[in-house]
């Protein structure tokens, strides 16, 4: 990709302009919005990732300087840019580990930021980022996983026809919720076409990302996801840090013994993602993040 060192306005008279990123193949729209001028409805957001009649994506990253966003003006002392994060059906989500490295990658990319070490707001807090010189993987300081005393829930598939399927589940928080269910076959969570049922609906009331989780080998599983707001895709960074947890919590192989932190790889459907939790408790995924095309966004599709 041509490296460019400014951003163009978003009210170009010939469209506004937008990015494609994907990391492990969750794949994200970039609208860069420094100034925070455009209004992006969740109708707007919806027909941007629509993969037939829109650019297609899981999600969408919108580019605001922190100072700029009300959300973030907070932050903006800690990072200069805020990741407005949106899920494909237009609904706002907390925090997106795959999204954050795609928009340090887009901040790269744009020449506003240098590779090495920087912040970036979300809405789940101030993230730490590497970005590596050589163009390579991108690590993301995820904060703390939240695991409530009573973690117990319930996941079912089969509300899509398939016979129904019920395993027991793990409550993680990684700034959005998760559902994490160990599993015997991934083909066991069936098509997916629709989103599993999690009991009690009580500990979701924002509703929840679900994770279906196999053994590879010693610390080393697979996973297959349905978003909140999304639907499955071919992977999930907070989906993968919330297995990464629950794993580590089956095993025993809790951070802090002997000063040592616990690695895990998780293999999602598009790629592999590298996942470590700290003696500390903070968990660190590295894994890649690119930018694969950019554009002009037609008006019929942002009125
Ligand atoms: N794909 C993301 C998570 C995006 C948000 C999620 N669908 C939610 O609603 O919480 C990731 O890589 O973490």
């Amino acid at each position: 990709m041509r490296r460019s060192r400014t951003i163009v306005g978003v009210t170009s008279a010939q469209g506004v302009p937008f990015l494609k990123g994907h990391g492990t193949e969750n794949d994200f729209v970039i609208i860069p919005d420094p100034d925070g001028t455009l209004d992006l409805s969740p109708e707007a957001v919806a027909r941007l990732c629509d993969r037939r009649a829109g650019i297609g994506g899981d999600g969408l990253l919108r580019v605001v300087r922190s100072a700029a966003h009300p959300e973030a003006r907070a932050m903006a002392a800690e990072a200069e840019w805020f990741m407005d994060y949106r899920n494909g059906d237009g609904s706002i989500a907390e925090m997106c580990g795959n999204g954050v490295r795609v928009f340090a990658r887009y901040l790269e990319h744009a020449g506003l930021v240098e590779p090495g070490d920087f912040a970036v707001a979300t809405r789940a807090g101030v993230r730490t980022l590497h970005l590596a010189k050589d163009g390579g993987d991108v690590t993301v300081g995820m904060g703390k996983a939240e695991v409530p005393e009573d973690s117990e829930s319930e996941v079912t598939v089969g509300v899509d026809g398939a016979d129904g399927r019920t395993w027991s589940a793990r409550r993680i928080g990684m700034g959005n919720p998760h559902a994490v269910a160990f599993v015997e076959d991934l083909a066991d969570a069936g098509k997916l076409y629709e989103a599993p049922d999690v009991t009690p609906v009580s500990a979701f009331p924002d509703g929840v990302n679900v994770e279906f989780v196999v053994d590879r080998g010693p610390r080393h599983v697979a996973m297959r996801v349905h978003e909140r707001g999304a639907g499955e895709t071919r992977s999930c960074g907070t989906g993968a840090c919330a297995v990464m947890v629950a794993t580590a919590r089956r095993d025993g192989a809790r951070p802090g013994r002997d000063g040592l932190p616990a690695t895990y790889t998780v293999d999602v459907p598009g790629g592999r993602l590298v996942i470590t939790e700290r003696a500390d408790g903070e968990i660190e995924m590295t894994g890649p993040a690119v930018i694969v095309a950019e554009g002009r966004i037609d008006s019929s599709l942002l009125p």
